[in-house]
């Protein structure tokens, strides 16, 4: 674990101390979009226009933010257009590494890198801050499109319609405002809740995180007694983006984080809309606890000093989801 400054590598843990024990996330670096046309998107420069095979996603299995990237791969029929490369789960002190030891870990596809680094320095020799996935690479231009996952779904829900004819939409014009709504408190005090909880490093700072994410999910189960998804009859954006922190939430988060006051098992609503989107076509094979597992209990190791991997929860994803 470690960051870049002024493109060299330093060893060191998230610094909690200047924010009186809590934890504060990095803001992404490369907020360029890919469009149908190449013209700019709401950040960043032009000239990144879509194009089967140009682009090209760094992820990790086991990486809620990297995992909305992959999903959106697959609802939208992208997997011949845009090629994949996984690190190793463990995140130890080079930052995320391109070891294949692992099932399901690639390799650095394009150049055959040691490390995820390599790949923002190749974008950026002077890089400085955080090495994360996902990241969307050009392969024409030679450098990294953007490493903010919210952008990366909204560019491949249309920019690239054109080439696959998958018009699907997961952020419809007339919804944008509620799912704009629901995702600012499910962001805050969900999917960066439970990092806020998990790494908190004074009681004070995990009180002020727990609390929040825990009325949140009530307030979740509240709607989804309502209504099928999160803003209505049709699923969308918000409601993958929730998805990939509830996936790992019984098996990680409520462990590892200390978020324990309930399991996602013990909400009758948001268990069923869990199971719905993990049976979704094309969704399973993009859930990999054998990474995720792994990652969190085995690279944290100021969470987790023996890395001993507990056992884990006996739930079945595939039982009926009752949603319909
Ligand atoms: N805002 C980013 C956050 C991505 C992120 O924090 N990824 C984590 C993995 S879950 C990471 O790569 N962390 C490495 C680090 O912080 O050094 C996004 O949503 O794309």
């Amino acid at each position: 674990m470690g960051q870049l400054v002024d493109g060299v590598w330093k060893d060191e843990w998230y610094d909690t101390d200047s924010h009186g024990g809590e934890f504060v996330r990095d803001t992404s670096k490369f907020r360029n979009w890919v469009t149908a046309d190449g013209t700019p998107g709401p950040t960043g420069e032009g000239g990144f226009r879509a194009e089967s095979g140009r682009y090209h996603l760094y992820v990790s299995y086991a990486c809620p933010w990297a995992h909305r990237a992959l999903i959106f791969r697959a609802l939208k029929d992208l997997q011949d257009h845009i090629g994949v490369s996984a690190v190793h789960p463990d995140m130890l002190n080079e930052g995320w590494e391109f070891r294949e030891d692992f099932p399901g870990a690639t390799g650095d596809r394009l150049f055959d890198s040691d490390f995820m680094r390599d790949i923002y320095l190749r974008a950026n020799p002077r890089a400085s801050g955080r090495v994360t996935v996902p990241v969307l690479w050009d392969r024409e231009r030679d450098t990294i499109v953007s490493n903010e996952s919210a952008d990366l779904i909204r560019m491949f829900n249309r920019a690239f319609d054109g080439i696959t004819g998958n018009t699907d939409d997961y952020r419809p014009d007339h919804l944008q405002d509620d799912i704009d709504k629901v995702n600012d408190r499910i962001y805050d005090t969900v999917n960066n809740g439970v990092y806020k909880a998990g790494f908190a490093t004074t009681q004070s700072a995990y009180d002020k995180a727990v609390g929040p994410l825990f009325d949140s999910l009530d307030w979740i189960e509240g709607l989804l007694a309502r209504t099928r998804y999160l803003t209505g009859d049709t699923i969308t954006e918000a409601d993958w983006r929730l998805f990939t922190t509830v996936v790992r939430f019984d098996s990680v988060y409520h462990t590892h984080f200390k978020c324990n006051r309930r399991r996602i098992v013990d909400y009758p609503n948001l268990w069923g809309w869990a199971r719905e989107l993990y049976q979704w076509p094309g969704v399973a094979p993009t859930v990999r606890p054998d990474h995720y597992v792994r990652h969190y209990y085995y690279s944290h190791k100021t969470v987790n000093p023996h890395r001993i991997i507990p056992i884990g929860p006996d739930e079945d994803w595939t039982a009926p989801h009752g949603r319909a």
